[in-house]
């Protein structure tokens, strides 16, 4: 039975390219197997599908299959069709042939996502959230916590960055986490949509983020990138499924009147990253981890038998992980690290920098001044390729500089701010764009995100000029 519903869909393919289609591929030279589904979503259903593939029969006949399964079924039963779905529509697949069903399912849920994405449309439906998923278990938790609050759980998951030198688990044929969360949200019960953000990611996030290194400054990339690019996809997503709300992972929680609010366990706030997030976004938002301490998150992604319970938390930037700063640039950047002088205030020289953007304001290690008093990056001029260091009290503060200052209170009712992630709030009187700090901060890095507060609330950002 097994073999001739596979032989079946070997010699029926549905090799077909539907008018309107979206495309997703998977596989390729590394494994000798190529897939290609196309997939047409017209409002909540799709219309149609249609694949073609190269390479062993079964990388054939789990496109086929893939395909069967979609073809006029709505999106979200669509969003649920796993590797394991398209196995057991061939009656089952041996260990080594497994793989083919995975790349179908690459492909499938390429194509899906793309999709609906263009095309998906869908009235709203009450208390459908669509929940981000990275794969890790902060999010697995938030969408546990929609479902245990009667929400109707929609999962996705975000495709950045993909570049195998930095992917140190991309399989030979795509993303791991992308594969990792989508096969969490079905084991969960959910259905799963990969959203390819990889063009916009590398525009409004990676390149900035060059550019900025380039010119001395020391960016954020994760308040960019929570601003003004991955919010706004999923926000756009959530319509095309009917979900009102979307909801992530984030340690933060919002006011009653729609500000941003610092978690409940200050250790694990993560407002200062959402500061960029326009009020208009934040009223559809949730967070459902807000009032929780990680080791609850732990907790209950273990009474819920989640695989990622113990997952460790990721460190660095997400693009970065895997690989350093300064080979990033390198190679992405076209950066070449020109060595320069490092001076003393005065301009003096006392030693040589690999390359300006290495270096951040406030860094003392890795210098190679050697011995004597400790010495700190207290500044960067790209335009004379100069490092300039000090003593520690020269790093002190108490007149910032911003541009870009945006608020959503009178400037007066700002007390504090924040001028490093993770660094306390330091109070302050709001000027125009100059914030004058009560106390001197030591290090504040043009670039930087600069965060208002008035108690636990969030008023307003701006970047440090
Ligand atoms: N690639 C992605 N796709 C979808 N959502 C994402 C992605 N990366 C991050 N998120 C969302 O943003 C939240 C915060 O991201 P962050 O990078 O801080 O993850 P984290 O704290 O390691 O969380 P997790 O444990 O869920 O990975 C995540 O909990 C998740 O909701």
């Amino acid at each position: 039975m097994a073999d001739e519903r596979f032989e079946e869909y070997l010699r029926a393919p549905r090799g077909h390219r539907p008018e309107g289609a979206r495309h997703g591929a998977a596989g390729g030279a590394a494994c000798g197997d190529l897939v290609r589904v196309s997939v047409a979503v017209e409002g909540d259903r799709v219309a149609d599908a249609g694949c073609d593939a190269s390479g062993c029969g079964a990388a054939q006949a789990a496109a086929s299959a893939a395909v069967e399964l979609v073809r006029g079924a709505p999106v979200l039963a669509a969003g649920r069709v796993s590797a394991a779905t398209i196995a057991g529509e061939l009656g089952g697949l041996s260990p080594g042939k497994v793989h083919a069903a995975e790349l179908a399912a690459d492909a499938l849920h390429r194509a899906l996502g793309a999709a609906v994405r263009a095309d998906g449309t869908a009235a709203a439906v009450p208390g459908r959230v669509l929940v981000a998923m990275s794969g890790g278990v902060d999010s697995a938790v938030a969408a546990l916590r929609c479902g245990a609050a009667g929400g109707d759980v929609v999962a996705v998951t975000l495709e950045l960055w993909a570049s195998p030198e930095n992917d140190a688990e991309t399989s030979c044929c795509s993303a791991s986490a992308v594969r990792h969360a989508r096969a969490l949200a079905h084991r969960m019960g959910l259905a799963h949509f990969t959203l390819d953000l990889r063009d916009e990611f590398r525009a409004g996030v990676v390149e900035p983020w060059l550019a900025d290194h380039e010119a001395g400054l020391t960016p954020n990339p994760c308040v960019r990138c929570n601003g003004s690019v991955r919010l706004d996809a999923m926000l756009d997503f959530a319509d095309r499924v009917g979900a009102q709300t979307l909801a992530t992972g984030h340690y933060a929680r919002l006011d009653g009147d729609g500000l941003l609010r610092v978690a409940a366990d200050p250790a694990k706030d993560q407002s200062y990253v959402l500061a960029a997030v326009p009020r208009s976004s934040l009223a559809r938002m949730r967070f459902p981890l807000g009032e929780l301490a990680k080791p609850q998150v732990r907790t209950l992604a273990e009474d819920a038998g989640l695989p990622v319970a113990r997952k460790p938390d990721s460190q660095d930037l997400c693009f970065l992980a895997g690989t350093g700063r300064a080979a990033f640039l390198a190679r992405h950047g076209g950066h070449r690290a020109r060595p320069g002088d490092i001076v003393d205030a005065a301009g003096r020289r006392l030693g040589r920098h690999r390359g300006h953007a290495e270096y951040t304001v406030g860094q003392r290690k890795g210098l190679g001044l050697g011995g004597g008093e400790p010495r700190y990056v207290l500044a960067k001029d790209a335009a004379t390729n100069t490092v300039v260091v000090g003593a520690r009290e020269e790093l002190a503060t108490t007149r910032v500089r911003l541009r870009g200052v945006r608020l959503n209170r009178p400037a007066e009712e700002v007390e504090t701010v924040r001028l490093r992630y993770r660094s306390r709030p330091v109070a302050c009187r709001l000027d125009g764009d100059v914030v004058e700090l009560e106390e001197a901060f030591d290090g504040a890095a043009p670039g930087q995100a600069a965060v208002f507060m008035a108690g636990e609330r969030v008023l307003g950002h701006a970047t440090i000029a």
